[in-house]
């Protein structure tokens, strides 16, 4: 795989929060760590007008705003690779000149022909836009074409069948990087690296020694802006889909026969293939949804108070579940999964909870001997904790809890690169591991969607049903409770 591909990036949506607050500081990144250099070109896409020079100045302001200590003047070789083409994405005439453009920069930077289409703008634009690029020629090139297509893909498995056949008119499967952000998180791609390349975990990761994995993706800030599209999405399409299936698959899915796409790919399909298909009636036996009110001190405005949020509103704000892997490595051990909006904490953590030992040698009437558990710190630390048990110093028997860390932060002392900017460079190289297959898609809206019919079909009496600021409503803690389990404090896990 070539390091420092060539590309022209096409990308859909110049103007956009995504592009400014992400995709540009990314680029910036790779181009400071020499990952792409002289051949390469951006050309930004949206409807308003702008000319070279105020595109280029935009961008250098994103970045000003998003990475500390870069000077300015620094900024004018990276943003000279960058023009502006303003164009309605439903008007066929535009692509011809986009065409152009095209060209004129693939010969300017000798790029080879390769395009990377990147669409980040509303999905309802994906399927329009790819079929204009084919019928007006833009996938006629020498190199490669890719399409990079943002979130969400679909709002269940029907829409997104049908966005993904539009797509497939003009790209291959292997042409479609479909991006899911978590798959671009440093601790994320860990998982694979902590199962498999350590000799003390993989003999223990099944239903033999693992009690129960907890997944916990919360977030302290509301639906903000985005109340219009969130409103018809809900936790479980904006989160559940994706993220958390996809972090379910990487730490249920066998080890791979080699490290290639298509292998990790596949394991990964098996495992959502195994997921446990919940009757109606099992669903709220399984799955508790919530919606957040009002802070303990009334600062924060309730979901259905936020704007172009339904004052009635049924969507969920939070979801929980207990996820279920009907296969022989993971029968009758339970995945809970919870993710939520004004939360206590911003955190994404992973909790393997092992089994009891067979006899406790060391019960004490008054102190429990805590379980073994394996966190992972995805965000905003980022590092593994093992907590284990040793003995108390002094005469008696006695044990107490310790933890072993180990922080990404404290060795590298700096930032993990961000993970978009992984993203972008291996859609560059041609590396799809970390981006999903239609199949992965297929499977998990297949999933959600049987949860999302049951709770369209039936109201939520309860809703709100929890203070914006805790970790979500009582049915969440009574899920697990049913099991005699619990939810890991995960905002007291912090790596010390
Ligand atoms: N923002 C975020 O943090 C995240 C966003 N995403 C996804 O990324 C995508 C983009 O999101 P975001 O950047 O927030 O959206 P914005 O609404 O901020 O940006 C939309 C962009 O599309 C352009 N646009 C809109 N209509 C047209 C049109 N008809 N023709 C050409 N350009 C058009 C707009 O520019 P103009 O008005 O000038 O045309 C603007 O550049 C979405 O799919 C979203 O779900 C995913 C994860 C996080
Ligand atoms: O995809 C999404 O993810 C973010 C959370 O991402 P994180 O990296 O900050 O954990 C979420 O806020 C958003 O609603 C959702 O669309």
């Amino acid at each position: 795989m070539n390091k420092k591909p060539a590309s022209l990036l096409i990308l859909f949506g110049a103007t956009g929060d995504l592009a400014n607050r992400k995709l540009y500081p990314s680029l910036y990144r790779l181009y400071k760590k020499g990952k792409i250099a002289e051949q390469f070109a951006v050309v930004g896409v949206a409807r308003r007008e702008l000319t070279d020079e105020q595109y280029q100045n935009n961008i250098k302001k994103s970045i000003l705003s998003e990475i500390n200590h870069v000077n300015e003047c620094d900024l004018n070789p990276f943003v000279s690779h960058f023009k502006y083409h303003s164009h309605d994405v439903s008007d066929a005439a535009s692509y011809a000149e986009l065409k152009q453009l095209a060209e004129q920069m693939d010969e300017t930077y000798d790029l080879g022909g390769n395009r990377l289409f990147y669409l980040a703008m509303a999905p309802e634009f994906f399927g329009t836009i790819t079929q204009f690029l084919k019928s007006e020629g833009l996938t006629d090139t020498t190199g490669y074409k890719r399409v990079v297509i943002e979130k969400p893909f679909g709002r269940d498995y029907k829409s997104a069948e049908k966005l993904n056949a539009m797509i497939r008119t003009a790209f291959e499967e292997e042409e479609i990087y479909r991006i899911d952000h978590y798959l671009g998180k440093e601790m994320v791609q860990n998982i694979e690296v902590i199962r498999f390349s350590n000799a003390i975990f993989e003999p223990l990761w099944n239903n033999r020694y693992i009690s129960n994995i907890q997944i916990t993706s919360s977030e302290t800030l509301g639906v903000e802006e985005r109340g219009r599209y969130y409103d018809k999405s809900g936790a479980l399409r904006d989160m559940v889909q994706n993220h958390m299936l996809q972090m379910v698959a990487l730490l249920a899915m066998e080890p791979p026969i080699s490290l290639t796409t298509e292998e990790i790919r596949s394991e990964k399909v098996r495992v959502l293939r195994a997921l446990r298909k919940y009757s109606e009636t099992e669903i709220p036996e399984n799955f508790v949804r919530g919606q957040y009110d009002w802070d303990e001190k009334n600062l924060l405005a309730p979901y259905r108070e936020e704007p172009m949020v339904q004052p009635d509103s049924n969507t969920e704000t939070y979801v929980a579940g207990k996820i279920m892997i009907d296969n022989f490595r993971w029968a009758g051990v339970p995945f809970y999964i919870r993710t939520g909006k004004r939360m206590a904490t911003k955190s994404t953590k992973i909790v393997v909870q092992f089994k009891d030992i067979p006899m406790n040698l060391y019960y004490q009437p008054k102190e429990t001997l805590n379980p073994n558990l394996l966190v992972i710190h995805i965000q905003p630390d980022e590092g593994v904790t093992l907590h284990l048990n040793v003995k108390k110093s002094g005469q008696k028997e006695e044990t107490k809890p310790i933890h072993l860390h180990f922080s990404n932060r404290n060795i590298n002392g700096m930032n993990t690169p961000e993970a978009y900017e992984r993203l972008i460079y291996d859609s560059m190289r041609g590396d799809a591991t970390n981006f999903t297959h239609w199949e992965e898609v297929a499977l998990s809206w297949k999933y959600v969607d049987r949860i999302s019919q049951v709770w369209e079909n039936t109201r939520e009496q309860d809703f709100p049903n929890y203070f914006s600021g805790t970790m979500g409503p009582k049915k969440a803690d009574e899920l697990l409770e049913h099991d005699n389990h619990i939810w890991w404090p995960i905002e007291q896990f912090e790596i010390e």
